[in-house]
């Protein structure tokens, strides 16, 4: 059995040497002809899935993307071959979540705010959402979730309409991109949307770039709007509006997912499905894979403050400071967008990370958010 995996998914040739000839390509170089023997493709979003990639693959009996999106697939052609799909939702949802809780704390510093004060509107309650909202009841943040399809489909938690969450001091997108229908998500920011937010008021976009009209956003920005504008996904990747840059309160390159465990998570889960379909028992796992974090220890004082000590540890794990300087020091177009997401160093989630809490004022919170 030939299995071909792009090579930004890590432990591929791990997970999947047993199960197969593991074959690894990239996805500048892929086409129809590389593939055309294969059984199995396994891809991350950089690859384009579609009837033009995939006709000569007669063989192929199992589709895989080792992410939560799924743009990048024509499932409807894949569907009309019998070819089964699967995808890894969730797989990355920890890791979104620490990157939008990183965010918050910088802005606070940024903008002068305590993260107490602030109500997060939440837009988008899957993996991602549902995430980000355990980390804010774990410090006790308010936060409103609006999520239409969740709503109508039952589910019990509390929402609230987008017209409420254009009233919340900080607003976060987390919805697939989706590009008709009565859920379209597509250019859900457009123009008019994004005039409506206040000086100062936050919108970060870490879901697909295609939710939020970059082009509009640049305009009411040169036109002297002034709403705090973070974006980890970009209209158009690789090849984004530069212009736009310079008016970010932040900006990242598509890496919000891109913690170890986030990306590694999504293969093992691919290992898993390829398992089921094969009917074979699964005989490996992430852990045996995963580097010991370093560092692995951060002590915190039991005098200090509660929102002092929680914004410290946060920042000490990941701050999106960092690479907010990184990447608008260094992107200069499409090639340079690809290079830093496939050159981002290991960021590890909080889960790999021990914290001595000793006495510090609620250390009850600090593993609510996942520490060790
Ligand atoms: N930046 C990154 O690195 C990164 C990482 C993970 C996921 N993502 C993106 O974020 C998206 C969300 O990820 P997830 O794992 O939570 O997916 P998910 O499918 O678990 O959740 C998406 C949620 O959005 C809701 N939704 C759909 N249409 C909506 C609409 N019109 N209005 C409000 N809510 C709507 C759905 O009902 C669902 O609950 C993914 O589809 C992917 O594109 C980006
Ligand atoms: O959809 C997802 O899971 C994320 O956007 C993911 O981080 C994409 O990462 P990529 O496959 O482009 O490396």
């Amino acid at each position: 059995m030939k299995i071909y995996y792009e090579d930004s998914m890590p432990y591929a040739a791990e997970f999947f040497a047993d199960l197969g000839e593991a074959v690894v390509f990239s996805h500048k170089t892929i086409d129809a002809e590389t593939i055309k023997d294969a059984d199995v493709l396994l891809v991350r979003s950089t690859t384009k899935v579609n009837q033009e990639l995939l006709h000569l693959a007669t063989n192929l009996k199992f589709v895989g993307t080792a992410t939560a999106g799924t743009d990048h697939v024509d499932i409807k052609y894949l569907a009309s071959r019998g070819i089964p799909f699967f995808s890894a939702g969730g797989c990355n949802a920890v890791a979104v979540a620490e990157y939008v809780l990183s965010t918050l704390f910088v802005m606070a510093d940024k903008l002068d705010w305590q993260v107490a004060d602030k109500t997060i509107g939440i837009i988008g309650a899957g993996h991602v959402g549902t995430a980000l909202s355990k980390h804010l009841s774990a410090l006790g943040i308010n936060y409103k979730l609006c999520d239409p399809p969740l709503q109508d489909n039952g589910d019990s938690r509390t929402f609230v309409s987008m017209q409420e969450i254009m009233q919340c001091d900080v607003i976060t997108l987390h919805v697939p991109w989706v590009k008709d229908g009565v859920y379209k998500t597509e250019n859900m920011f457009d123009k008019a949307q994004l005039a409506q937010l206040s000086d100062g008021q936050v919108l970060i976009n870490a879901c697909r770039g295609e939710v939020l009209n970059n082009q509009a956003a640049l305009e009411l920005f040169k036109e002297g709007h002034r709403f705090q504008l973070v974006l980890d996904v970009w209209e158009n990747e690789p090849d984004i509006n530069l212009e736009l840059m310079p008016f970010t309160a932040l900006a990242t390159a598509h890496i919000a997912g891109h913690t170890i465990e986030g990306k590694a998570r999504g293969t093992e889960m691919l290992y898993l499905d390829l398992c089921q379909q094969l009917n074979i028992q699964p005989n490996k796992e992430l852990t045996d894979y995963l580097p010991i974090a370093a560092p692995s220890d951060i002590a915190l004082e039991s005098t200090e403050p509660f929102w002092q000590g929680i914004r410290n540890i946060v920042l000490d794990v990941y701050n999106i400071a960092d690479d907010d300087r990184q990447f608008k020091a260094q992107v200069d177009g499409g090639e340079q967008f690809r290079y830093i997401r496939k050159h981002y160093p290991i960021r590890r989630e909080f889960s790999a990370i021990k914290v001595n809490a000793g006495n510090f004022v609620n250390s009850k919170a600090i593993y609510d958010l996942g520490f060790l």
